[in-house]
């Protein structure tokens, strides 16, 4: 049993709020490109960029810096890691001025790899930036797939960011939780033996809910006890959110990047698959609008992309739940809910593709979670 809903276009809203329009280069350049090699390639993608765009600059980040010679371009990658729901997906949105990454108040909502990518015209720079899971105590084999796929993903970047969250480190009084020490100790651990080169960063996200009489002592208290372990080189201090000290640690990060060409189109926003960023509009409204009742195991994919003559695309996506009872909570009373969600994705699909959109959405059952093909789809190592 399929239930079935078409969003039919409309006129396009900005759902996005993205700080710069979408380009038609911009969709054939994700059609040509993919992202989402397993988490090991992120090492070895980074340098075959490098070499097909013929950089020479090694990565390290500062060092190649200071030697630049003044004005020449710079190709930097950034990797963020931290605990689930820091603003990780937010911050790269903030950073590269458009929403490339799904955000949702729940926890885990990044599943994959994801790119954003931006140019840093004060320091002719490109900065590429890799969104990953959160990492927490993982018991499932998805969840396990996603922690050790954000692990990985710092391993030949030149730059990692760890991003915590401001808050929660406010109301626990100054003291790393569980996770944020055991990500601190983990880095500081690679950089003594020589496993991690990267220049590493610590950025304290969500500042706007501390007061900001205790900022200072807030950020001061993280240094000391992050900085102690040997696992940073310098701080940030942001709201994702709000935008405040986004363009200074954009500009940091330029400045940090590895001299070399720009390994993107200049309009580039992120290299992701168009099929794959439909998919990820669709789970977004699916977390955003199921909440608390959203089954565990809830996973979106295209089907089919078919363009028309006029210019619009035809979009057919698949809500795969893993038992046929979650099938009536994603579809709703009459339908309505997936109804909704698909009105939803469809205008954001039309803003980021700037076309007509058709979507029709399917939910299915399938033990999609036992299969492989799914995690590697996603760029997930599938563990027996
Ligand atoms: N107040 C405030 N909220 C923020 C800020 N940054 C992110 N958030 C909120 O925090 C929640 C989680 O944000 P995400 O960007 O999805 O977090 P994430 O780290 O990518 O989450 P995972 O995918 O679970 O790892 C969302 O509700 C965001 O709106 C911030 O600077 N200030």
């Amino acid at each position: 049993m399929v239930a079935a809903f078409c969003a039919t276009s409309g006129p396009a809203v900005n759902t996005w709020g993205c700080a710069r329009a979408p380009r038609g280069e911009w969709v054939e350049t994700l059609r040509s490109l993919r992202t989402n090699a397993g988490s090991r390639r992120v090492a070895r993608r980074v340098r075959w960029c490098r070499a097909a765009a013929g950089a020479t600059a090694a990565a390290g980040g500062e060092s190649s810096a200071e030697t630049a010679p003044a004005g020449a371009p710079r190709c930097g990658f950034v990797s963020f890691l931290g605990p689930s729901n820091t603003g990780k997906s937010t911050l790269m949105n903030a950073l590269v001025g458009a929403k490339v990454a799904i955000v949702s108040p729940k926890v885990q909502t990044t599943r994959t790899r994801v790119t954003g990518i931006v140019v840093e015209r004060s320091c002719n720079a490109q900065l590429v930036f890799l969104d990953t899971p959160g990492i927490f105590r993982a018991k499932r084999r998805l969840d396990r797939a996603m922690v050790r796929a954000a692990w990985q993903s710092g391993s030949g970047t030149d730059m990692v960011s760890l991003i915590f969250d401001g808050r929660e480190f406010w109301q626990s009084a100054g003291k790393l939780n569980d996770t944020q020490q055991e990500i601190v100790e983990a880095v500081a651990t690679r950089r003594a033996n020589g496993q991690l080169k990267a220049h590493v960063s610590l950025t304290v996200n969500k500042i706007d809910l501390v007061p900001e009489p205790e900022r200072d002592a807030l950020v001061s208290r993280m240094r000391e006890v992050v900085g102690g372990q040997q696992a940073v080189d310098e701080v940030f201090v942001v709201s994702a959110l709000r935008g405040t000290g986004i363009d200074r640690m954009r500009r940091r990060l330029a400045e940090l990047s590895p001299v070399g060409p720009w390994l993107y189109p200049e309009d580039d926003l992120s290299d992701m698959p168009q099929r794959l960023l439909a998919a990820e509009i669709v789970r977004e409204q699916v977390f955003l609008q199921l909440r608390h009742e959203l089954p565990y195991a809830t996973a979106v994919e295209t089907e089919e992309w078919t363009e028309r003559p006029d210019g619009s695309v035809v979009i057919l996506c698949t809500v795969l739940v893993t038992r046929d009872s979650q099938k009536g909570i994603v579809a709703g009373a009459k339908g309505s809910r997936i109804k909704s969600i698909g009105t939803q994705a469809r205008l954001a699909m039309e803003r980021l593709f700037d076309r007509k959109v058709h979507l029709y959405l399917h939910v299915k059952s399938r033990k999609w979670d036992e299969n492989p093909a799914h995690f590697r789809s996603w760029g997930l190592e599938y563990d027996v």
